[in-house]
């Protein structure tokens, strides 16, 4: 008697399953993102840095993806040589980067360990550890980003036409997990500073566990690849060209997302290595506290973006939930700037926005560009919005070192929150011009993603 034996994918159990494996690596993958953000003051009080020391660390980040297009070469590269070899790859990268960064930290660096004194031989104005440091990041973020473009390419494989939108939302939810985790562990090892090292260090260690994860995955990519490489091969062979990014580039549907894309994430993720410090400057709150009260915002978004996901995915309406969300964020960094409203109401606006957009923004790409070419566009989007999480972080350091000359404990963040609602303004110009494009060329962003 002739089986029909069922792919991989068509199983529901299998596919939550690699979603979970998968998520796991994007939580350890966000952990490390945040886990410097209530570090901040720990950072300045043990090794001095300044906020433009701290900006610069934050902002190096995005240096490879910004300045050598990795993240698109990632994307091209994932399209090229498949999900296994460039998710290995760009994972190891990162758990290289998680461990510099901790060794830079560490006591044994600080007092004269390896490496120490040829850190001191050049450009003196930065401090060794901040040098191993800034080392660290950029090989941390030249992993992370493409691991997220692989995440992605790996959900449109196992889901595509059954809940990707829930998918989606599901996986920026494992990241906000891990930047909830960080909000809360990281200040907790690290004790005032005390701890400073420890806690880098469980960062890191977390993140080679993040390596194992996706080793396991690799097992099921293999299996699901023998099973349907006769049915999909195309989106395997087709090989690069810079007319793909071309094209991208000249299709305006796209360009006005990316853009949304930068501009939106330069008003969430760089405030973000900043609000916990904010808040506690401005409410007098603990690091400890300010921590906590910052992690409602992942919190809330990890339970409301796959909410928000499976609506789209059966109602649609991804253009007008862009521009709601935009709008929210403008009002939450004009309350957070210009008011002295009790932090947890704009925490829980910022939520809401944080929450919508993604999970309205990242799936309508299956909308503006063939399967095959996913990975290039999300890379290509990914160094575009890079160039925001390079450029704003640091930006936000240099106007709260000018605007709070002294390098004081407490300082006042006033200007900076308003460089962010002006960033937020241009987001909400952004998806306008989306919903206008789109009712014009009827790519049908504001249609469900399920297919019938
Ligand atoms: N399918 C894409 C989901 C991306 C989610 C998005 N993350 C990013 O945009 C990253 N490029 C930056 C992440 C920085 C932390 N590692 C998000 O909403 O988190």
């Amino acid at each position: 008697m002739n089986t029909i034996k069922k792919a991989l994918n068509e199983s529901a159990a299998m596919r939550w399953g690699v979603l979970l494996l998968v998520g796991f690596v994007l939580s350890v993958n966000y952990y490390f993102y945040d886990a410097f953000s209530t570090l901040k003051d720990d950072m300045r009080t043990v090794f001095g840095f300044t906020g433009t020391d701290y900006g610069l660390f934050a902002s190096f980040y995005s240096v490879p993806n910004t300045f050598l297009l990795m993240a698109v070469i990632g994307g091209i590269i994932l399209d090229k040589i498949g999900i296994r070899r460039t998710g290995f790859l760009f994972v190891l990268f990162m758990t290289i980067g998680a461990f510099l960064t901790a060794y830079g930290a560490s006591d044994y660096f600080n007092n004269g360990g390896f490496g120490y004194e040829l850190m001191s031989s050049f450009l003196p104005r930065f401090s060794p550890e901040l040098k191993v440091m800034l080392l660290g990041r950029f090989f941390f973020g030249l992993g992370a980003e493409t691991t997220i473009v692989v995440v992605s390419k790996i959900l449109v494989k196992w889901f595509n036409g059954k809940d990707l939108a829930l998918a989606f939302g599901l996986k920026v939810a494992f990241g906000r997990l891990g930047s909830f985790a960080a909000l809360r562990i990281s200040p907790f090892i690290s004790n005032e500073g005390t701890n400073l090292s420890s806690a880098i260090w469980f960062g890191a260690i977390l993140v080679s566990i993040g390596l194992l994860a996706f080793l396991v995955y690799m097992l099921f990519d293999a299996k699901l690849d023998r099973q349907i490489q006769p049915v999909n091969n195309a989106s395997t062979t087709d090989s690069f060209s810079i007319r793909d990014i071309i094209d991208l580039l000249k299709n305006r549907a796209y360009l006005y997302i990316a853009l949304l894309c930068v501009t939106f994430y330069s008003a969430i993720f760089p405030f973000n290595h900043y609000a916990p410090d904010f808040i506690s400057d401005k409410f007098g709150l603990s690091s400890i506290e300010s921590g906590n009260l910052t992690s409602f915002l992942p919190m809330g978004t990890l339970i409301f973006t796959p909410i928000f996901g499976a609506l789209i995915d059966r109602k649609g309406k991804s253009a007008s939930a862009m521009i709601f969300g935009a709008i929210t964020l403008l009002i939450t960094h004009l309350l957070f700037a210009l008011t002295y409203t009790p932090p947890l109401i704009p925490i829980i606006l910022l939520g809401i926005a944080y929450a919508l957009v993604p999970a309205a923004m990242w799936p309508t790409m299956v909308k503006l560009v063939d399967e095959n070419k996913i990975g290039t566009a999300y890379g290509l989007m990914y160094s575009i919005q890079n160039l925001g999480l390079f450029v704003f972080p640091l930006l936000a350091g240099a106007i709260l070192d000018a605007t709070n000359p002294g390098n004081p404990e407490i300082s006042d963040y006033t200007a900076t929150i308003l460089m962010f609602a002006a960033v937020s303004l241009l987001g909400l110009i952004f998806a306008l011009l989306l919903k206008f494009e789109d009712k014009k060329k009827g790519f049908g962003v504001e249609l469900p993603l399920n297919k019938k």
